[in-house]
């Protein structure tokens, strides 16, 4: 891959000399324009452009359409390579006979964004089916590997909420890459006074739009999405231990995460402010940015998580400064392949203040059991 597609702002950083310079620079690329085709949507959404998966979580044509697009430019920036990525989506559904008025739709919207955005050539509908089933790659330890999610948080793109399009690069078993594009995120700080609002995705003001990004070793940045190549801001989490003073994220939905038990967790490690609840990976940039101090997830014990729920966030959280384990304060391993096997639950946070909330949440799991 050439090495000269880092955009001029990457040169103020640590990033065009980079090791995965081009690869951070295509990753982006990706994310930005997916996150433009799910901005078309979400606007437009009608219940026919709906599906509910087996396990009744939602699907868009939207998730489809990023996920395609991201693949695109994802082997148009290195033709040479066959492309590995572990993705959320696959094309079984649009291949059936009754997928057939949604494989068109999404061809549509994707020939639409191509045009406008990259004046590049129509897409055919079997060419979409074969960038979708790129993403079903097994991952794994060796070589690379690109994780992605097209949008995280569908429930919140379908509530009008907020959303994320996540996309991390595994290599030999490390996420050194992570790009998340968060179409509904305030650029500003969000404070404890317009948390509500930002998390339902409404802000009064017109500076909403933003991109994440991390390199292993260079740090991690934001930027406004509409002109990310122009302003990069290097980010850290927040440097404070004080308990009184931390605010904890959540997931929006609490199936996805048990509210009543994060409830505890806070309680006993003396966190009094209440959470910021949040739908996707938009928590693991609010922490990157020191928005909030402490992320938690606490998902029913039967549920798996698969790695493009995290990978990106977590890159970012760390080159941050901050620390993501599970709650037995073991690392993420991203190299298993498909899932993320993990005990119990996750906990993001600073050093300063992780190891609190982990014995916390050890403390009220004991109780419990
Ligand atoms: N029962 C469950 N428990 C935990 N996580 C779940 C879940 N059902 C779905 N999820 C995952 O939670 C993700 C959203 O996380 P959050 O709650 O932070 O918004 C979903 O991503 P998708 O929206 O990409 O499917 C999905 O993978
Ligand atoms: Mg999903
Ligand atoms: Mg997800
Ligand atoms: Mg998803």
């Amino acid at each position: 891959m050439c090495r000269n597609h880092a955009p001029a702002a990457w040169a103020e950083t640590k990033l065009s000399d980079a090791k995965y310079a081009s690869e951070l620079a295509a990753a982006c690329e990706a994310v930005t324009l997916a996150s433009k085709l799910c901005q078309r949507v979400q606007q437009q959404l009608t219940t026919s452009e709906k599906a509910d998966k087996d396990d009744a979580s939602p699907v868009t044509v939207a998730d489809y359409g990023a996920q395609a697009l991201v693949a695109w430019v994802l082997q148009r920036a290195d033709p040479s390579l066959k492309l590995s990525m572990v993705a959320e989506e696959d094309s079984a559904d649009l291949i059936a006979p009754s997928g057939a008025a949604m494989l068109a739709r999404i061809t549509q919207l994707i020939n639409s964004v191509l045009a406008e955005e990259q004046g590049a050539a129509p897409l055919s509908e079997q060419d979409v089916v074969g960038l979708i089933e790129l993403g079903g790659s097994q991952g794994g330890p060796q070589g690379r590997h690109w994780v992605l999610d097209p949008i995280d948080g569908t429930r919140g793109f379908v509530g009008m909420r907020q959303y994320a399009v996540c996309l991390g690069m595994l290599q030999d078993g490390d996420v050194v890459l992570g790009v998340l594009g968060c179409p509904n995120l305030p650029q500003g700080a969000v404070g404890d006074d317009d948390g509500g609002a930002a998390a339902a995705g409404k802000s009064s003001s017109a500076d909403v739009g933003c991109l994440f990004l991390a390199h292993r070793g260079a740090g991690a940045y934001v930027a406004p999405l509409s002109s990310s190549s122009s302003s990069l801001r290097r980010i850290s989490v927040r440097d404070e231990s004080d308990m009184g003073n931390a605010r904890f994220m959540e997931s929006y939905e609490s199936r996805h995460s048990d509210h009543s038990f994060t409830a505890a967790v806070a309680k006993q490690a003396g966190v009094s402010l209440p959470p910021l609840r949040m739908d996707s990976q938009v928590k693991y940039g609010l922490l990157s940015r020191g928005d909030a101090g402490i992320f938690m997830r606490f998902p029913p014990p039967s549920y798996r998580e698969k790695i493009w729920d995290h990978a990106a966030g977590c890159v970012i959280v760390e080159e941050a400064g901050g620390k993501v384990t599970d709650a037995s304060g073991a690392r993420l391993d991203f190299a298993r392949g498909r899932w993320l096997d993990l005990d119990g639950g996750i906990i993001a946070a600073p050093p300063a203040v992780h190891g609190a909330v982990l014995a916390a949440a050890q403390a009220v799991r004991g109780s419990k059991l």
